[in-house]
């Protein structure tokens, strides 16, 4: 991790910059899968499979005896830890339902606004390094929440052409049975374009490596909606002088233990535990399974020095990170200067994998400077609003005059017209 002190302001713009792979090569990559996907189908489907994940499918979808035998694969204790977090997941996104508002604007002109679900969700599970359960529930249960009528969820398979049972018992926990085993650019397309097995879907939801962020953007040229980019995982931790160097130092690895193309930043004020967290780093990375994916995260990440708290929150604001710890005392002073963020973390016992796996608070997350203009996954993802108006005659007698005006000064005497007749 490199350390920095003291940066200018006007060093900033370089030291927010995240890892990027070539844009150019991964965008010929997407087009060229999504060309073959969109010719040969299943076909194309099974030799990118082959390819990108080494096994060899004949059947793409997940048998209903493959989703009833995950019970059987995993421990009880994780089966009911999985059931909690269902639990908390489902009460913070059951509390994001709106419930239509009748605004009288004038008299005789009443608006409102209804939610209706997208029928049709593609959600991404990632599979590439870690199988990631806990993104089942973060997308299935607002997609059930919400009534979409068709949920199709890809995920990529193991070296066996298995899926983790925890991913499947996750699924069935929610209500999903619809599971088809491709990942990577080639599940992004067939949820773009469809395939024999695959059906296509209106939006497609779910975090990934760059090569499924990529393709998720690409798949916006099918007119197929996406939730956000989400892609390689990231912290920033604030600290001063009462932060504990040993939880701000799993914190940062939590997250570079994602992928090496993960980035962890750390912002303090105070010397001493700068120092005292690098060192924790360097004990807690030895420790870790992960310990060499998160050791090349760490290589493109920084630790800044700066002169106080409000500098840090400049930085973090500039910077828009997924996640936001602030292991600062008087936090609550700082909430309302978050401007760009993706999800906050308050004080020394809220780490950030409370979030990652059953707080409640959803874990996709804006990633690479996003959170300046995107929010994270809620139930209002997973719905379109549609807003209705009822006039009365009265409503648009008061009203009519004033449209007939402003239809008539854009010269557009069609609409004033629909207003001149209602008036007579
Ligand atoms: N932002 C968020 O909300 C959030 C949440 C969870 C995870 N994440 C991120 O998701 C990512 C998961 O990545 P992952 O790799 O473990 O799983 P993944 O499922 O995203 O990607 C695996 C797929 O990548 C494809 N692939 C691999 N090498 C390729 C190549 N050379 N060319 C083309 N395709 C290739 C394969 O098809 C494989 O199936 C991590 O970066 C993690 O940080 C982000
Ligand atoms: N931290 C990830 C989002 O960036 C989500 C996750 C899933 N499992 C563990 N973590
Ligand atoms: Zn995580």
């Amino acid at each position: 991790m490199k350390t920095i002190k003291y940066p200018a302001k006007s060093d900033w713009q370089d030291l927010i910059l995240r890892p990027e792979r070539e844009k150019e090569s991964l965008l010929d990559t997407v087009k060229s899968v999504f060309n073959d996907i969109k010719i040969s189908g299943d076909s194309a489907l099974k030799l990118y499979t082959e390819k990108f994940d080494n096994v060899n499918l004949t059947q793409l979808k997940v048998s209903k005896e493959e989703i009833d035998d995950s019970t059987n694969k995993i421990s009880m204790a994780l089966q009911e830890a999985i059931v909690r977090a269902k639990n908390n997941i489902e009460k913070f996104h059951s509390s994001q339902k709106e419930h239509p508002k009748l605004i009288d604007i004038e008299p005789g002109v009443i608006c409102w606004r209804e939610s209706r679900p997208i029928e049709k969700v593609g959600l991404y599970i990632p599979g590439g390094t870690a199988p990631l359960f806990s993104t089942v529930l973060m997308l299935g249960i607002p997609a059930k929440l919400a009534g979409c009528k068709e949920i199709i969820l890809c995920t990529p398979p193991d070296s066996e052409g298995d899926i983790h049972p925890a991913i499947l018992f996750a699924a069935k926990t929610v209500g999903i049975t619809e599971i088809y085993k491709v990942g990577g650019i080639q599940a992004i397309a067939a949820l773009s374009l469809g395939t024999e097995s695959i059906p296509a879907v209106y939006k497609i939801f779910g975090p990934g490596n760059q090569y499924v962020t990529a393709a998720k953007k690409y798949a916006q040229e099918f007119n197929i909606s996406i939730d956000l980019p989400a892609g390689p995982s990231e912290v920033l931790i604030i600290a001063d002088e009462q932060a504990n160097p040993s939880f701000v130092a799993a914190d940062l690895l939590s997250q570079a233990e994602h992928g090496t193309d993960s980035q962890v930043i750390f912002l303090t004020t105070d010397e001493a535990i700068l120092e005292k967290t690098l060192k924790e780093i360097e004990n807690q990375l030895k420790q870790l399974p992960r310990k060499e994916i998160a050791a090349k995260a760490l290589d493109h990440s920084t630790a800044i020095l700066f002169n106080s708290i409000d500098e840090c929150i400049q930085f973090s604001n500039q910077y828009a990170p997924e996640h936001l710890i602030l292991a600062i005392k008087d936090f609550v002073n700082y909430v309302n200067k978050i401007e760009n963020a993706g999800s906050v973390f308050l004080g020394n016992y809220s780490c950030e994998s409370a979030g990652d796996y059953a707080s409640g608070t959803n874990h996709t997350l804006p990633t690479n400077g996003y959170a300046r203009n995107y929010s994270g996954v809620s139930l209002d993802s997973f719905v379109k609003k549609i807003t209705f108006q009822e006039l009365t005659q009265e409503g648009i007698q008061n009203l009519g005059p004033t449209i007939e005006l402003m239809a008539e000064a854009e010269e557009l005497l069609g609409h004033k017209n629909a207003v001149s007749l209602r008036l007579k």
